[in-house]
């Protein structure tokens, strides 16, 4: 067996059988189709499925693939593989995440998959960082200000690393040209269980704190090294390093939080989105034609 073959830290997997064992609730794959994913060699996930239906079609342009093998579009997720690519969407937050992430796992490992390579391409907001800019994450921390994506089990709370893998994560910084019309840095990573309160907003339908607090607050993370904020980040690389794939996580920034609340309204954010898209298909073609 190939030594980075994708193996899950499950005892029980292996006795599960029925229904447990033959489907893929929230993706809705059934064992029949498990084999069309034994080539896969990156998952990307982001949260919408007009961004991952387009990272499908740009990365077939690229890799010159006529047609998906694979698609889904539920109630939950949808999903697209073209060639060893398989894009997920996760919705919104780490919860909903981590149920796409567990399946896509599940599935990897039923596959026979081996040197699987986890990216999530996201939007984010920025601290102290432009619009436009993709942000390559160096590690992610959530709230309570530590480096930890935090979960539960048995109703215990379950703590996974979140550091990213650092040669994946300078490779994807590395995959910009010079005629890209956007910025690519790294840094650390705040990710949120909320959008509102959690990212330091004065627009939700409610709000405990003052100016001087939230703009106290963004400071903090700027200076722990913080330079994005996004709901996903920890999720993505705790449970990728809890299961042994790498992961990486590149945000394009749709506002300046240390300025605005919301990205302006004449932004083109559809375009922006392909900027992390370009960039990682970038690195994805050259890894794949090494
Ligand atoms: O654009 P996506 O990938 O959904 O990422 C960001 O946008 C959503 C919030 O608007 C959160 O999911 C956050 O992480
Ligand atoms: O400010 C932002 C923008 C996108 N996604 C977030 O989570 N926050």
């Amino acid at each position: 067996m190939c030594s980075d073959r994708v193996q899950l830290p499950n005892p029980h997997l292996d006795r599960v059988t029925g229904n447990e064992a033959d489907y893929l609730m929230h993706l809705g794959i059934h064992r029949v189709d498990w084999h069309v994913f034994k080539d896969v060699k990156f998952v990307c996930v982001g949260g919408t499925v007009d961004r991952m239906r387009k990272l499908s079609q740009h990365l077939a342009e690229k890799l010159n693939i006529q047609k998906l093998d694979y698609s889904f579009e539920n109630h939950r997720y949808s999903g697209f593989k073209v060639g060893p690519i398989f894009c997920v969407t996760h919705g919104i937050g780490t919860p909903s995440l981590s149920v796409m992430l567990h399946e896509v796992f599940k599935l990897l490992y039923r596959a026979g998959c081996s040197d699987v390579t986890l990216i999530r391409i996201g939007t984010c907001g920025g601290v102290g960082v432009r619009h436009g800019t993709v942000v390559v994450s160096t590690g992610a921390i959530t709230p309570g200000f530590e480096p930890f994506y935090i979960t539960s089990s048995l109703g215990e709370i379950l703590k996974l690393p979140t550091d990213a893998d650092p040669i994946l994560y300078q490779d994807i910084v590395n995959s910009k040209s010079i005629e890209d019309k956007y910025d690519v840095i790294s840094g650390l990573t705040f990710c949120t269980e909320d959008f509102y309160q959690g990212q330091g907003r004065f627009d939700g339908s409610f709000c405990d704190y003052t100016q001087e607090e939230r703009a106290a607050f963004l400071s903090k993370l700027r200076q722990m090294g913080v330079v994005n904020l996004e709901m996903e980040s920890a999720g993505v690389l705790g449970m990728a390093r809890k299961v042994g794939i790498k992961a990486a996580v590149v945000c394009v920034v749709l506002v300046d939080r240390m300025e605005a609340e919301l990205p302006s309204p004449d932004l083109d954010i559809a375009l922006l989105q392909e900027y992390p898209i370009t960039l990682v298909s970038r690195y994805i073609v050259k890894k794949l034609s090494n």
